[in-house]
């Protein structure tokens, strides 16, 4: 069987309201009274330097409780989002004793459900695990293991996915062809994608934003034309990749 582009609730994929959002320790602020609505059905890339908060807020939209985090969030259409949110972790979180196909169907078996093998098969070969499919963690690669965690995502169908770098431990070919993958995969739903690389949140991103070091100052950068992923051979994809450095390297300051 294949793996359905986009999800069957497509029309269903919420906006994302996170309204006074703030992260402190003691003195410290790293940011406070963010808002932001991440747009129904789309992909908003977030980027900024390490340590901003970034893990941060995707905790807070997933509801996980973190010391120093706090804000409210909730979905444009007015019904709960529990049960509608997909979390990909930095942290892989696999199970060491468990098969590749059996932590990828982890989520399915943790809440009583019958698990779609023959769906988790087919996630596994599109990421290029078919081969992997029996073998336990400590076989796996970092980057096989990081392939892991997006097939346990992509298996959960969830019309919210949050993904925190899902692709940093890639080799870059590897990486493009899971971007497109990923990113037609995701299509319709509500997603929002923490990276580094700012290639990747310019190919995948609908909206691009930056988080900077002023606390809460949040900056969308224009993006290129082009269907998504986007082609990187594209004229505006290079100046756009050049607003975006400048961005960075300015700590994402509004100018
Ligand atoms: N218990 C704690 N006490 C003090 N500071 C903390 C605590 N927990 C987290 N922090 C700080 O919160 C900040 C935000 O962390 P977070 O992981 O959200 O950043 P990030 O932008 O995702 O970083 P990276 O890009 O490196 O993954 C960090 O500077 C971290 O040091």
């Amino acid at each position: 069987m294949t793996v359905p582009d986009g999800p069957a609730a497509a029309g269903r994929s919420p906006a994302i309201v996170i309204s006074g959002a703030a992260l402190r320790f003691g003195d410290t602020c790293h940011f406070a009274g963010l808002d932001l609505t991440l747009d129904g059905g789309r992909t908003t890339c977030l980027l900024g330097p390490s340590g901003i908060g970034k893990t941060s807020l995707l905790k807070l939209i997933a509801g996980l409780p973190a010391a120093g985090l706090s804000g409210t969030v909730s979905a444009g259409d007015g019904a709960p989002l529990a049960g509608r949110i997909a979390m990909m972790a930095q942290r892989d979180h696999l199970l060491p004793w468990a098969r590749l196909i059996d932590n990828t169907m982890l989520g399915a078996r943790l809440r009583g459900e019958a698990p779609d093998e023959s769906r988790a098969r087919a996630i596994l070969t599109r990421l290029g695990l078919g081969p992997a499919i029996d073998l336990r963690p400590e076989a796996l690669s970092g980057g096989m293991r990081q392939r892991a965690a997006l097939a346990r995502t992509l298996y959960e169908d969830r019309p919210v996915v949050l993904m925190d770098e899902p692709f940093s431990a890639l080799d870059a070919v590897t990486r493009h062809r899971l971007q497109e993958v990923t990113a037609r995969a995701l299509a319709g739903r509500t997603v929002l994608l923490v990276t580094h690389d700012p290639a990747e949140a310019l190919r995948l991103g609908d909206r691009v934003l930056v988080l900077n070091s002023r606390p809460g100052a949040l900056r969308e950068i224009e993006v290129p034309g082009g269907a998504i992923p986007r082609d990187q051979a594209r004229g505006d994809f290079a100046a756009a990749l050049g607003r975006l450095f400048e961005s960075l390297g300015d700590g994402g300051a509004q100018g």
